[in-house]
């Protein structure tokens, strides 16, 4: 296989692989380094070897808007910044048929003390532009991003919607021929993002390629025509967009079974959550939630700990937070806990969420994700309230108590 007319991008067994070091050598403070050292001057850390993609062998036509969809870690990142040669595989070979633009990481692209004007045009050159191919494109650009009072200003003074816009506005406007994004840093207010999601539909239909890495189910299927699913650094899906996604969200429940079992967990084990319940897996849109967590105790962990939680939607999206810090909830390890975190304010749409719980003191020592999963009823119980006051629109506020016993 190569990159041709026909193929906009071909893979063929490409890994990446990382050296960490190994995590229970891992020191995560600078007095547990210095200590490792101290005892034991000589030894060298020790290093492992770990795969963020594994193998994948793919190919992209023309005109395609790839979703690359998977879970935190998935190594979603990692493949876009493969494709585009920010870094270099481990393995295998990728063949692009044409000059690739992309918005991956604020900061690579731009030159902080250059100026707006200035990045354009360094943009176009590194991308291989004659200065009358750029001109051309400039007006575009400029009204785009909306940042044309401050283009002569270096960009290290811009703010990072400012910087994010206009990098936007370069990447989607200079005449690549593939164009690579990262969700995360097409952000912006909802309007610059509902522009920025028109625009590169228009990038596709005019023919060129949009890889597109996402953790939103509704940005990629309306932007997407197919979806690569990466599954810890293997390409689980590659095809259409509905299939993925279900893969996807089935990954969610799979996953929330495998960490039931505390030593698939990451932290560091001194102590867990020993069972998380809320009572019912179904509540009306305006009830209060609660999250009980049973703790274990650990007499030899030193000081208090605290837990916190995160409420996710069904894309994986982090809704609401609820941290035991803010009500002054601290614990001691010499004996068992029952804590309840309720949300006192959760209007949440009606829809399936999962609920992470994490035990922390200085680090994490128990980061269980999908503890528990809730679902919000239909159904309105206020009808005189019309559309999003009535089922929440999603937002919760940080009003929430805690019980402990
Ligand atoms: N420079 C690096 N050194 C070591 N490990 C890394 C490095 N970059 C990424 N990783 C690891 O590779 C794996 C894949 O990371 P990547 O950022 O590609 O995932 P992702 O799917 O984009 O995740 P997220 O949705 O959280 O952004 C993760 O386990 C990450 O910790």
């Amino acid at each position: 296989m190569s990159a041709s007319a026909a193929s906009a991008i071909v893979a063929s067994g490409l890994g990446k692989s990382y050296r960490i070091a190994l995590s229970g050598d891992r020191p995560t403070t600078a007095v547990e380094a210095m200590v490792k050292r101290m005892r034991n001057p000589v030894r060298r850390n020790a290093y492992e070897s770990f795969d963020a993609l594994e193998d994948l062998t793919f190919e992209i036509p023309w005109g395609e808007a790839v979703g690359i969809i998977g879970r935190n870690g998935a190594g979603k990142s990692t493949l876009l910044k493969v494709l585009t040669r920010i870094t270099a595989p481990t393995r295998g070979r990728v063949e692009l048929a044409g000059r690739i633009g992309s918005l991956l990481e604020v900061g690579t692209g731009f030159h902080p003390e250059l100026t707006g004007r200035e990045n354009i045009f360094l943009n176009g050159a590194l991308l291989g532009m004659g200065r009358k191919e750029i001109q051309r494109r400039f007006g575009e650009i400029v009204d785009f991003s909306g940042v044309g009072k401050f283009l002569d200003t270096p960009v290290k003074r811009y703010s990072s919607g400012m910087y994010v816009r206009l990098a936007f506005a370069v990447a989607a406007h200079l005449d690549t021929e593939i164009l690579a994004i990262d969700e995360v840093l097409a952000v912006g207010d909802a309007e610059f993002q509902a522009k920025s999601l028109a625009k590169l539909r228009d990038v596709a239909t005019d023919g060129r390629t949009v890889l597109f890495v996402s953790h939103q189910v509704q940005t990629v299927t309306a932007l997407c025509t197919s979806a690569i699913y990466l599954d810890r650094g293997r390409l689980a899906y590659h095809g259409d967009v509905p299939k993925a996604l279900e893969l996807y969200r089935s990954s969610f429940e799979k996953f929330a079974l495998e960490q039931q079992d505390p030593d698939r967990r990451p932290g560091s084990g001194e102590l867990r959550a020993l069972a998380v319940e809320m009572g019912e897996d179904q509540f009306e849109p305006h009830a209060e939630k609660s999250v009980v967590i049973h703790l274990g105790k650990a007499p030899d962990l030193v000081g208090q700990y605290f837990v916190s939680c995160h409420i996710n939607d069904l894309n994986g999206s982090v809704i609401a937070q609820c941290d035991s810090r803010l009500v002054g909830g601290w614990f001691d390890a010499s004996r068992e806990h029952t804590v309840r975190l309720t949300m006192r304010t959760p209007w949440l749409k009606p829809g399936r969420y999962t609920v992470d719980v994490f035990v922390c003191k200085t680090g994490v020592l128990d980061a269980w994700e999908g503890a528990a999963a809730f679902e919000v009823l239909p159904h309105n119980p206020y009808p005189e309230l019309a559309g999003d006051e009535a089922t929440g629109n999603g937002l919760v506020l940080a009003d929430f108590g805690y019980e402990s016993e």
